[in-house]
């Protein structure tokens, strides 16, 4: 092993010693730290893990002796070893190549290790498309592929500094300052998959989730970022090895490969390099990993994972695949990043991935199918979160939902509210009484629920056979909610176990009411705080998160166990964004709560619905206001869609190239949900422009219903 030494005119050579194994085998006992541990001892292992890492990322390497060390870690029945290997010595390449030459198969040690492909495939669907997806993806790589390219970057990055944004502070010291690590891990067959469909290769996917990733957690944190300098460094393998040579051969140069720091060789202006790190603003470096599990003597190796230290970047990516998966390191100037967040977006971008390509490849089938269908057949929809009011709104609004659809989940928000089984009883024979003649549309009640709502309330609700559902409104949330719930977990919590008994849905409305969170987070808020707790409380309890608005829900949901939790989807959150709220002017009638939240997410609700999963299903939330409540100092949140939503569900399938989804959408998975029988009866959607009115006009005044004045495409009508 060789030691860095100075003659006396200062030049610098590499001298052979003998190691001492002593100096570098560092053992670690974190057992004895454990006795003070928190709440649970994996909790306090992991944190203290992450401080040690952090610990020893912060002091430099002895010069006195080779630049290495092992620290052992003995924790329950696992041993971690990190390998803290100055660059000097290798790079990634070599150091894994010579880790790997001391270890085995762990299924069979005399069969050689298989390695996954790197380069691009030749089945490519989409590859002869001119994918924007495809080519922001390769792009992102290729930006740097070519090494004038490089040169180039590297030169601007020399004199040009990035600027300072969410995921750079520019702070000095951060090379050896502190840091948080975290991982996520993808599946490599999902990784594959996007690449192959798209003829790109997996260091194209992998750079191109993780750069709009960022970008896209830079907008969250501070939107102005978006526009702001922010390089990415790729330090991708660029031996274009065809696999893991073992340490004799790369020694001997027997491979094609040989030993050493082949980055730095590679980018002869070195001395620029730490430079051009410091001004760029992200460092990611990947490895390709055996897809066997390996072994150390008997003892096989759950997890590998590398990362660098002594970077000057706020945030390092590291990647390795191993055994299947692909384990991504995030390592973080400490307390700059929002590293759950960060993590989030990436696995939102993965998941939009998929699911675009999942889509674009029905969508070859679809084309045709699109070109003749002018006219669809489906069962007929029905509405599970719908405003019907009383009084002379009521008779004024019903035609619009009786007209298409069968049945519709009514909200009890009325003033006063309906908290009890008679109230709903009464409010139901009032309904039926406005109906239009000849109409089979059947309202489905709710009831209110408040802080003193009673378990012989629930189980009277059940026994009506008429009460479907119970709401809650955080008290303040929304329009008349002010008697909503205060107190969940303590007061409201007996008859939330009724309900489990009676096997009725809590239909939610999931914002959270602290006027201190920003009205665009409160959904969100609302999951982690109120959601997540209830779930794992009562994990058989019916849930319905009523219309939902972000991709936060979608996650949420699409975690839960199926046929628990659910979600109502409305027209406006699938076709508007936030700016519909502000276009030339401020645009009450697209004001409703929860409020309409940013593109991205929009682009995941519609995802989440078109995808044909059986957890999304169709709820309005029409919600009718009269237009001077609406068009005033203080106006009203609420959007009137009824007379529009089919046509508008039918826009949303169409444009997503998902119209065979539709029909679960609106008529299957609701009453599915529910355990009610489907419709019987059909309604068509035919290809035809319809023109809907700027407004409604009644006895009492006007409604302006969502879309007024615009040119719809599809018709519907009862067969
Ligand atoms: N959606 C709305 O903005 N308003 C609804 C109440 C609700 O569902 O939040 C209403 O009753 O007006």
């Amino acid at each position: 092993m060789n030691l860095q030494v100075s003659d006396k005119k200062g030049v610098k050579r590499w001298e052979r010693v003998e190691v001492k194994l002593e100096d570098h085998i560092i053992e670690v006992e974190p057992a004895v730290l454990l006795s003070q541990g928190t709440k649970s001892n994996m909790d306090s292992h992991a944190k203290w893990f992450n401080d040690y890492l952090s610990k020893i990322g912060m002091e430099k390497l002895s010069h006195s002796k080779p630049l290495w060390e092992v620290h052992v870690i003995k924790y329950l029945a696992n041993t971690t070893l990190v390998f803290k290997i100055h660059h000097s010595i290798g790079d990634g390449y070599t150091m894994v190549s010579a880790l790997i030459s001391g270890l085995k198969r762990a299924d069979d040690p005399s069969l050689p290790l298989s390695l996954p492909s790197l380069k691009s495939s030749k089945t490519e669907p989409f590859a002869n498309q001119s994918s924007s997806l495809r080519r922001y993806l390769s792009l992102s790589t290729s930006f740097f592929t070519s090494l004038s390219d490089f040169a180039r970057s590297i030169l601007r990055s020399t004199i040009v500094e990035d600027h300072k944004t969410p995921i750079r502070s520019g702070n000095d010291g951060i090379d050896f300052g502190p840091s948080s690590i975290f991982h996520i891990t993808f599946p490599m067959d999902q990784i594959r998959d996007i690449k192959s469909k798209l003829g790109v290769t997996v260091n194209d996917v992998i750079t191109g989730i993780i750069f709009y990733g960022i970008r896209l957690y830079m907008q969250d944190i501070e939107h102005s970022s978006g526009t702001k300098d922010a390089t990415l460094l790729p330090m991708l393998n660029i031996r274009n090895a065809k696999g893991y040579e073992t340490l004799k051969d790369i020694e001997k140069s027997k491979g094609k490969s040989s030993w050493g720091n082949k980055f730095t060789y590679m980018h002869a202006m070195g001395k620029h390099f730490h430079k051009t790190m410091r001004n760029s603003s992200l460092l990611i470096s990947n490895l390709v990993g055996p897809v066997d599990q390996l072994a150390m003597g008997n003892h096989p190796i759950k997890d590998v994972y590398f990362t660098l230290s002594g970077v000057p970047q706020s945030v390092v990516i590291t990647i390795i695949s191993y055994m299947g998966m692909l384990k991504v390191t995030i390592r973080t100037e400490e307390g700059f990043i929002d590293e759950k967040k960060l993590a989030s977006y990436f696995v939102s971008v993965l998941l939009y991935v998929v699911r675009l390509l999942s889509k674009k490849s029905k969508e070859h089938k679809r084309l045709h199918y699109k070109a003749q269908k002018m006219e669809l057949t489906i069962t007929q929809p029905d509405d599970w979160h719908l405003h019907l009011r009383d009084g002379d709104l009521l008779e004024a609004v019903i035609p619009h939902s009786a007209r298409h659809f069968g049945r519709a989940i009514v909200m009890p928000n009325l003033k006063p509210p309906i908290t009890s089984t008679a109230a709903a009883v009464a409010y139901r024979e009032s309904i039926l009484k406005v109906l239009p003649k000849d109409s089979n549309f059947t309202p489905l009640m709710t009831l209110y629920l408040t802080d003193v709502t009673s378990r012989d309330e629930i189980k009277l609700a059940k026994r009506s056979g008429v009460v479907y559902g119970v709401k809650l409104y955080p008290a303040g949330a929304t329009t008349h909610s002010e008697d909503g719930v205060t107190d969940l977990f303590g007061k409201c919590f007996p008859a939330l176990e009724e309900m489990v008994e009676q096997n009725i849905p809590l239909l939610v409305h999931g914002e959270v009411t602290d006027p201190n969170v920003d009205i665009f987070d409160r959904e969100k808020v609302f999951i982690e705080t109120i959601l997540k707790p209830l779930t794992q409380r009562l994990p058989q309890l019916k849930i319905v998160m009523e219309h939902i608005t972000t991709m936060d829900a979608v996650k949420f949901v699409e975690s839960c166990k199926e046929g628990y939790v659910a979600a109502t989807v409305t027209p406006q959150h699938l076709l508007l964004n936030r700016n519909s709220l502000f276009q030339g002017g401020l645009r009450p009638h697209n004001y409703c709560l929860p409020v309409l939240k940013r593109e991205i997410h929009r682009q995941a609700i519609v995802s989440a619905v078109t995808s044909g999963s059986k957890r999304f299903f169709l709820g309005t939330d029409s919600a009718p206001h009269e237009r001077r409540k609406k068009e005033c100092s203080c106006g009203c949140a609420g959007i009137y869609n009824s007379p529009v939503a089919l046509s508008l569900y039918a826009k949303v399938f169409e444009e997503a190239g998902a119209l065979d989804k539709l029909e679960a959408f609106t008529s299957f998975n609701g009453p599915d949900f529910y355990g009610l029988p489907r419709n019987t009866s059909k309604i068509k959607l035919r290809k035809s422009q319809w023109r809907v009115p700027e407004s409604l006009s009644f006895t009492f005044g006007e409604i302006v219903p969502m879309f007024a004045g615009e040119t719809l495409e599809w018709e519907p009508s009862l067969i």
